[in-house]
């Protein structure tokens, strides 16, 4: 941790610096705290915005979730702020931007690369299970890569403790929803971080593919998750596959727990696990 940051945070203490991206609900800067001249990224929010999204209560969780995690595949969440029209997050700088940037521009990774990728992936879940987290939000845009190519999953915006039925409605893709996720949030169907199992199985599949088994382009796409109705090309590896076809299983209890994935052969073969 940073022994010397002050609890509070205001703007006044920040260099702005480039803007990095542009999310659905505000910009993100480079920017560096002047006192230390520590380098962060910082995310501005306008209040009227999360206020007409009605999701205020969502950041509100994602800052009381992330504050509390610390894992190196997990981008941190140092603080955060406030004016009169604005909230700042103050986050862990990742110094080789968005993943699903890469996967556009290399059109899919290599077998050792979407290994690797995947083998982080299920060591941040695996911590974040363990604190009964789920992020529920697991896709390419959500993952951000550090200087040393090391992934981190990043907002947590839709992350809550599990279980839970959700009412608020989710928007976006619907290409990562797991079965279970996409029925109505009636009372009788909990579901648990075993969504993010699912995810995980997509997120492997799109690596690998370049593109997510289903595909959201038709309403079809609803039918086929809940069919679990998807093929895996012919390039690639039988191991890959298996991994793929043991996460998207419909039934959440059925699919193979992140302890297994990290022992997976395809997972162990490219994964040159520090002794
Ligand atoms: O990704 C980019 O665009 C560019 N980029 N490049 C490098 C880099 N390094 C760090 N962060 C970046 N981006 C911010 C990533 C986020 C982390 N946490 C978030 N949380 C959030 O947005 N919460 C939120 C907002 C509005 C409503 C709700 Cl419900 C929740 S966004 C970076």
């Amino acid at each position: 941790d940073h022994p010397q940051a002050p609890k509070q945070f205001h703007l006044g203490m920040f260099e702005i610096g480039k803007p990095l991206g542009k999310g659905k609900f505000g910009r993100v800067y480079l920017a560096r705290e002047r006192s230390s001249g520590f380098v962060c990224a910082l995310k501005v929010l306008h209040k009227s915005e999360l206020q007409q999204g009605k999701v205020e209560k969502q950041v509100r969780r994602e800052i009381e979730i992330q504050s509390n995690l610390r894992h190196p595949n997990i981008l941190r969440l140092f603080g955060h702020f406030h004016d009169s029209k604005r909230v700042f997050l103050i986050l862990e700088f990742a110094g080789k931007g968005e993943l699903y940037k890469h996967l556009r521009k290399e059109g899919r990774f290599p077998e050792w690369k979407a290994a690797q990728y995947i083998a982080q992936m299920a060591a941040a879940l695996k911590y974040l299970h363990k604190k009964h987290v789920m992020h529920r939000d697991i896709k390419p845009e959500n993952i951000l890569v550090g200087i040393h190519g090391e992934i981190k999953i990043s907002d947590f915006g839709w992350s809550v403790h599990a279980p839970n039925n959700r009412r608020q409605t989710m928007c976006g893709t619907l290409d990562y929803l797991p079965p279970e996720m996409l029925k109505p949030g009636s009372s009788d169907n909990f579901y648990n971080e075993k969504v993010d199992l699912w995810s995980l199985g997509v997120l492997t599949y799109e690596f690998l593919v370049g593109e997510a088994p289903f595909e959201d382009t038709t309403i079809m796409t609803q039918r086929r998750i809940a069919r679990c109705d998807m093929a895996v090309p012919s390039f690639v590896s039988p191991e890959a596959k298996d991994l793929i076809m043991r996460l998207l299983v419909l039934d959440p209890e059925k699919r193979i727990p992140l302890d297994d994935v990290l022992r997976h052969p395809w997972v162990v073969k490219h994964c040159v696990t520090k002794g």
